[in-house]
């Protein structure tokens, strides 16, 4: 392997930035120094920040390529080697943060500890996120004990990404070793028990891009990946679902976590009120504009996975209302919610590792 390069973002003694490509983001000062320059540090585990060129030291495999509608295996594969190459930690929990859940000071990935994060760019052919509240950067680290992998930022349709590209990174995970899947999102809560700041554990999903013909598993099949026709009844994990609700009791949080179906929809308009009523007839809790590609991904590749929605606002109904869903009252919640989900995600990763062990 050639030389690998991090910056840090804990306190460097000399300050310096040498071959600092770009300053981290919201993680400690950003005062990177470049190991492979022989800076020192006072801190003996600081956050490190991968600085590399993307396709400098790649060396993908004969099979790669990235067409206009797949990503073939060994792409993948290659992509996952590449990250294996940089890190030592082996997760096998991949966390996806939702808007607003990702990007702030005291966020879950922030809360890391030993972690290395590879910004999107630096990673050969992942797409980057252009949506505010989406950090862009892979961070490997310990949770609590669990060695996870976290992605501070996801990739939507509505940002241009066919879905098959905005959910590879899951395939990348998979690849990783990755054996449970936890995604969050924002959505917009239709249910009338649900307020504003509430957490919806998903039980079930609509794909409505799906009915419409737009399915991240569309194109050539990889049987190494999985099957052509994947059942996805099962989606959603029921123990994971019920360790969830254990850790709600336990942290005393009931009166605000409930369990419903999620619909995802393209975005980035939010509802008419005709879409919503229409939405609940149908029977959904909640909606948004992710996951569902992620999940079905997942599944695909026998990912277990685990979803939760944080209700950001409460579907307008009403004709007469003046007011109206943005995306800054969702990146709000998700920061007012963000230590009460950290805990929640914290003592739930806790849970699945434990129960992975006693299952080996
Ligand atoms: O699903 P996440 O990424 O949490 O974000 C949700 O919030 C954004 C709209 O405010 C949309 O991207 C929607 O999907
Ligand atoms: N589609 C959709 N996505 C959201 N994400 C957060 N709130 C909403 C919402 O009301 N609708």
């Amino acid at each position: 392997m050639s030389t690998v390069r991090f910056a840090t973002n804990g306190n460097a003694t000399n300050g310096g930035t040498n071959g600092v490509a770009k300053e981290a983001k919201g993680n400690g000062n950003g005062n990177g120094i470049d190991i492979t320059n022989g800076g020192k540090l006072n801190n003996a585990n600081p956050p490190k920040v991968y600085i590399g060129s993307p396709h400098k030291d790649f060396n993908p495999s004969s099979n790669d390529s990235l067409d206009g509608n797949h990503c073939t295996y060994e792409l993948v594969q290659s992509v996952a080697q590449f990250l294996l190459d940089r890190v030592s930690i082996r997760p096998k929990i991949g966390i996806i943060c939702g808007s607003g859940m990702d990007g702030t000071t005291g966020c879950l990935a922030d809360a890391l500890t030993n972690s290395t994060s590879f910004p999107y760019e630096t990673i050969p052919y992942f797409p980057t996120p252009t949506v505010p509240g989406h950090m862009g950067r892979l961070v490997f680290g310990y949770l609590g004990d669990v060695p996870v992998m976290c992605m501070q930022g996801r990739f939507h349709y509505y940002e241009g990404y066919p879905l098959w590209k905005c959910a590879m990174p899951v395939r990348v995970m998979k690849l990783v070793g990755v054996t449970h899947l936890l995604a969050s999102n924002a959505a917009g809560g239709l249910n009338d028990n649900y307020n504003v700041g509430d957490i919806m554990i998903i039980k079930d999903h609509i794909n409505l891009l799906g009915f419409a013909g737009n399915n991240p598993l569309m194109g050539p099949n990889d049987e190494r990946f999985g099957p052509r026709f994947p059942a996805i009844n099962r989606a959603y994990d029921a123990p994971v679902r019920r360790m969830a609700k254990q850790v709600a009791s336990e942290m005393g949080i009931n009166d605000i976590t409930h369990e419903g179906v999620y619909s995802v929809v393209g975005g980035p308009s939010f509802e008419t009120i005709a879409e919503i009523r229409m939405l609940a007839a149908l029977g959904v809790d909640a909606v948004g504009m992710s996951t569902v590609h992620e999940v079905i991904t997942a599944r695909h590749c026998g990912i277990t996975s685990f979803a939760f929605s944080l209700i950001t606002n409460k579907s307008v109904t009403d004709y007469e209302s003046y007011e109206e869903p943005n995306h800054e009252e969702v990146i709000d919640m998700g920061k007012q919610r963000e230590p009460v989900l950290k805990e929640f995600i914290t003592r739930l990763v806790k849970k699945i590792e434990a129960d992975r062990l006693s299952s080996k």
